[in-house]
């Protein structure tokens, strides 16, 4: 980690950042169609995860990530503390997207019982209780996403919001070709809003995936009524002094 954080990129390159399960996927799609004009179905093709390393992943590493070409895009879910020095002084371009933490809880758990080793067996309210207390991977998301909204007006780091896709992803689209430096028109906008909105859709409506994947407030179905009051309680406790506020419903 220290390696990491003390590194730098080389020539300026554009980082994704989440904590895990905040809709990374999606948003590497969108802003490789948005910054490389590709087409959905193209995407869909091309194994987009192969394109974007992972920063912190010994695959392939800190030494073939420098050497990259263009579009210099990689990925990573480290806090903003542990980031490359160039993502801290405004030679490369920082995405942030965050996603609210009850869908996250809800999306995360679901990945940790899946996972072929490793696989968690804990009760989700038990998952929820370590969520809670900043006992998972990658650390407490509470600190995670205050860390980058203090940085949110830096000029090289963008903070999205899942919820945005799904609620305003022309907005979302036209923030990430200014961010992006891409030059289009309205009809060219509309065009890649119309690309987006089908990258979204190909989850979210997907018939082989179990309904509702990827929606919004999908924790409803899943928290108990104490559940939710605890939660709100810790929320409350370790988010209270931060002004970011989320869409847990649609
Ligand atoms: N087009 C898309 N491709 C992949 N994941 C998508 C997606 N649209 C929404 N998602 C959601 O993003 C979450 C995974 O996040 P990440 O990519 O960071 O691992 C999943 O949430 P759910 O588990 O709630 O369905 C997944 O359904
Ligand atoms: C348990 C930490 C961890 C490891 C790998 C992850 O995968 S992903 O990047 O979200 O697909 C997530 C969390």
């Amino acid at each position: 980690m220290e390696e990491i954080a003390t590194s730098r990129c080389g020539r300026a390159m554009c980082v994704i950042v989440t904590y895990p399960k905040s809709g990374t996927s999606l948003l590497q799609e969108v802003v490789y169609l948005v910054s490389q004009g590709a087409d959905p179905d193209e995407i869909g093709l091309m194994n987009i995860d192969e394109q974007l390393p992972v920063l912190e992943y010994p695959q392939p590493g800190l030494d073939i990530i420098k050497e990259l070409t263009s579009p210099r895009l990689i990925k990573s879910h480290l806090p903003y503390r542990f980031l490359p020095s160039d993502l801290h002084n405004g030679d490369s371009k920082v995405i942030y997207m965050a996603r609210n933490p009850k869908d996250l809880v809800v999306s995360y758990y679901q990945f940790h019982r899946s996972l072929r080793t490793m696989s968690y067996r804990g009760t989700f309210q038990e998952f929820c209780r370590r969520f809670m207390n900043d006992k998972l991977g990658y650390g407490s998301w509470f600190e995670h996403v205050q860390e980058f909204w203090e940085h949110r007006m830096d000029a090289n780091v963008l903070f999205l919001k899942y919820e945005d896709m799904h609620r305003d992803l022309v907005t979302m689209v036209e923030q990430l070709a200014r961010f992006l430096g891409v030059s289009c028109d309205k009809a060219q906008l509309e065009s890649l809003t119309e690309h987006c909105h089908q990258l979204v859709d190909q989850c979210c409506n997907a018939e082989a995936l179990p309904v509702g994947r990827g929606r919004v407030g999908l924790w409803k179905d899943i928290f108990t009524v104490s559940m939710n009051e605890k939660f709100d309680l810790v929320y409350k406790q370790k988010m209270g002094k931060c002004d970011l506020t989320f869409d847990f419903y649609l």
